[in-house]
C-alpha cells in the first residue's frame, strides 16, 4: 500500500508545477463525466483492486511512487501472479507466470502495442511491431544495422561522441548525472545510430526540438495551452516540415526501390541486406588497397522507411517519422539507462577498483584502443551493466494486447484484455535470487535502498549458478530489444573512458533513494545528481582523449 509521507511529497512535487496542475484538473473533469457514466469498473470478477481513483485509477499512485518494486510486490503478495491495474479508464493485468508469459512474449495470440495515447499521437500508427508481415522484414533489417559487423561499424562514431562528452567532463571535474546523460543520449541517437545527415537544418535546432517532442510522450494527452504535450504536437509539426526537404532523396531512392521489389515486403529486406553486403564489400576491397573505407549507409532510418512502405505508408510527409522514431527508440531509453548506471556505479568503490582492475587487464591484452575486441573482453564491466538494469529497469516493461484467451495459473484472461509484464516485479521473484519470503517489503535481491551492497552485485552474472534467470529491462521474446547489443557496447565505452582517469563520487551519496518521481522513468530532485571526478594516481590511457 502507499506511505502517507511517499504519497505527499509526491504530491507536493507534481503540484508545484501549473502545468501539471492544468492538466490533472481537465483530467479530473474528464474523469468524473467517465466514471458517472459508469464505463470505469469491471466486467470481469478476475483479481486486483478495482476501487481506485475515478478515471486515473492506479496511474496515481504509479505516478507518485518512488519504489517501483516496492508497489508492484505489494500487489503480487495481496493478489498473485495475475492483478489488474486501472490506468486512465483501461484496466491492464499484470501477469507474472513465466509460463504464460512465453507465449504471449511469442505474439502467439497477443499483439505488441504501446497503448499510452500521447505516445501514439505523436509517433503515429505504422504498424512496426504489432503487423507481422511489416515486422519481420524490419526487424531483420535493425538487426543488420545495430549487431554483428553492423555494431563494429558504429564503435568508432560512438566512441568519438563520447570522447567529446568525456573530455568536457573531465575539464569541469564533475558531472552532472541527469543532464549529462541527456544530451548524451540525444547526440548518440542522433548523431550515430539514426545517421541522421543534415544538409541545411542546424543540428542544435533539431536537438532542441526533439526536446519538446519527447517531453510531451509519456504525460497525460490533454491539449492545453503549455502543456507538454501540446508543446510535442507542435514540435511534431515544425520536425516533420523541416526534415521533408532533408528526407526528399531518401524518400525518391526507396520508391525506386519498392517498385522494383515488386511492392514485396520480403524481397524489399532481402535486397537492402544485398546492397549492405555489396558495401561492405566494397568497404573491404578499397582498404586493401589502402583507400578511406565508408562504412555501409544502412541504418535503421532505412529500415523504419522500408516498414512504412511494407505498411502503404509511402507519403513523403511519413519519411521524417522514421527519423523521429529512431531517435525515439534510441534516446531516451539510453539517457535513463546511462542516468542510474552511473549513478550505481558511483555508488560503490569496490565494483569501481573491480571495473579499474579489469580495464589494466585489457589494455594490457589489447593495448589502450577501445576496439570492438578490446570491448568484448570486459565481462565484469558488462555485469555491472546488467545488474544495475536488473535493480532498476528502464521503463515499465511492455504491454500486449490479447487475440485469444490467456490461462495464467488458475486464471482465464478473454481475448481484447491487455496484459503488462513488469520487469521491477519480474527481477523480484527470480526464481534464482528469491527465496519466497513474502515477509518482506522488497526480496533482498532488489532492496538496493536498505541492502546495497547486498543487492548490487555484479559477480552473480559471472556463473552459471548464481545468474539471475529473469531479466526483462530489455524485454523478452520476439520483440527483445534490438538494440540490446548497442547499448551494452555504449555503457562499456564510456565507464571504460571514466573508470580508467578516475575514480567517481557522488555528491549527494542518496541521490537515487531520494528521486521521488520514477515513472516512466526515473529523475533526481533537481541538483542531487552531481558526481565528482576525483583523478587517479596512475590513470589508464584513453584513446581520443587529451585530459
Ligand atoms: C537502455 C536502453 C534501452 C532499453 C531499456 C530498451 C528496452 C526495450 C524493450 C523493453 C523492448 C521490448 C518492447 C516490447 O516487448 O514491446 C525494446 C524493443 C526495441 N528496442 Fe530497445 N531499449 C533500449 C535501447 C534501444 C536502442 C539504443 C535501440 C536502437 C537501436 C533500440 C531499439 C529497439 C527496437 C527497434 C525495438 C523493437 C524490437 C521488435 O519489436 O522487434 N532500443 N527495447
Amino acid at each position: 500500500m502507499l506511505e502517507p509521507e511517499l504519497a505527499v511529497a509526491g504530491l507536493r512535487g507534481l503540484l508545484s508545477d501549473p502545468r501539471i496542475v492544468g492538466t490533472l484538473f481537465a483530467a479530473l473533469i474528464a474523469a468524473l463525466a467517465v466514471w458517472a457514466s459508469g464505463i470505469v469498473g469491471t466486467k470481469l470478477h478476475l483479481p486486483g483492486p478495482y476501487i481506485t481513483w475515478p478515471f486515473l485509477g492506479d496511474a496515481v499512485e504509479l505516478g507518485i511512487t518512488s519504489d517501483l518494486s516496492r508497489l508492484m510486490f505489494s500487489r503480487f503478495k495481496k493478489y498473485g501472479r495475475v492483478f489488474r491495474l486501472n490506468l486512465l479508464g483501461h484496466t491492464a493485468f499484470v501477469v507474472s507466470d513465466e509460463a504464460a508469459l512465453r507465449g504471449v512474449l511469442s505474439d502467439d495470440g497477443a499483439i505488441a502495442t504501446i497503448p499510452f495515447r500521447a505516445f501514439s499521437d505523436l509517433m503515429g500508427e505504422y504498424g512496426t511491431q504489432s503487423v507481422k508481415e511489416i515486422h519481420g522484414p524490419w526487424r531483420k533489417l535493425i538487426m543488420a544495422a545495430v549487431n554483428g559487423r553492423g555494431l563494429s561499424e558504429l564503435v568508432p562514431g560512438v566512441a568519438g561522441v563520447m570522447a567529446r562528452h568525456v573530455a568536457g567532463w573531465a575539464q569541469a571535474g564533475r558531472v552532472e548525472l541527469f543532464q549529462a546523460s541527456h544530451a548524451m543520449g540525444l547526440d548518440l541517437s542522433t548523431d550515430v545510430i539514426a545517421n541522421v545527415h543534415f544538409t541545411a537544418l542546424d543540428r542544435g535546432w533539431f536537438k532542441q526540438q526533439m526536446r519538446t517532442f519527447t517531453a510531451g510522450m509519456w504525460g497525460l494527452p490533454v491539449r492545453l495551452p503549455g502543456s507538454d504535450y501540446s508543446a510535442a504536437l507542435a514540435a511534431k509539426e515544425r520536425l516533420i516540415a523541416a526534415l521533408m526537404p532533408e528526407m526528399r532523396d531518401a524518400h525518391a531512392a526507396m520508391l525506386k526501390r519498392w517498385e522494383a521489389a515488386g511492392r514485396s515486403g520480403p524481397a524489399l529486406a532481402a535486397a537492402l541486406l544485398e546492397e549492405q553486403e555489396r558495401q561492405r564489400e566494397a568497404a573491404r576491397e578499397a582498404e586493401a588497397r589502402g583507400q578511406k573505407a565508408t562504412p555501409p549507409d544502412l541504418s535503421i532510418k532505412e529500415a523504419m522507411l522500408t516498414a512504412y512502405f511494407i505498411g502503404g505508408h509511402t507519403a513523403l510527409r511519413d519519411a521524417p517519422m522514421t527519423i523521429l522514431n529512431a531517435v525515439v527508440a534510441a534516446a531516451d531509453t539510453t539517457r535513463f539507462s546511462l542516468f542510474t548506471f552511473w549513478a550505481m556505479v558511483a555508488m560503490s568503490t569496490r565494483v569501481q577498483e573491480e571495473i579499474f582492475g579489469e580495464q589494466q587487464r585489457v589494455v594490457a591484452a589489447h593495448g589502450p584502443e577501445l576496439t570492438p575486441a578490446a570491448l568484448s573482453s570486459m565481462p565484469y564491466l558488462e555485469a555491472c551493466f546488467k545488474e544495475a538494469m536488473r535493480l532498476l529497469p528502464t521503463g515499465g516493461g511492455a504491454v500486449r494486447h490479447l487475440t485469444k484467451e490467456l490461462k495464467a495459473g488458475s486464471v482465464t484472461l478473454p481475448a481484447g484484455e491487455w496484459v503488462w509484464y513488469h520487469p521491477h516485479l519480474m527481477h523480484c521473484i527470480d526464481p534464482v535470487l528469491w527465496d519466497g519470503d513474502t515477509s518482506v517489503d522488497v526480496p533482498a535481491h532488489m532492496d538496493w535502498r536498505n541492502n546495497f551492497e547486498g543487492a548490487f552485485r555484479p559477480e552473480r552474472w559471472l556463473s552459471e549458478e548464481t545468474k539471475p534467470k529473469y531479466y526483462f529491462t530489455f524485454g523478452s521474446g520476439v520483440h527483445l530489444c534490438a538494440g540490446v547489443n548497442l547499448v551494452y557496447l555504449e555503457a562499456k565505452l564510456v565507464m571504460a573512458m571514466l573508470v580508467r582517469r578516475f575514480r567517481l563520487r557522488l555528491s549527494a551519496p542518496d541521490m537515487l533513494a531520494r528521486c521521488t518521481r520514477v515513472f516512466p522513468f526515473m529523475q533526481p530532485v533537481p541538483g542531487t545528481d552531481k558526481v565528482e571526478l576525483l583523478p587517479r594516481e596512475q590513470p589508464l590511457p584513453v584513446p581520443g582523449i587529451d585530459l
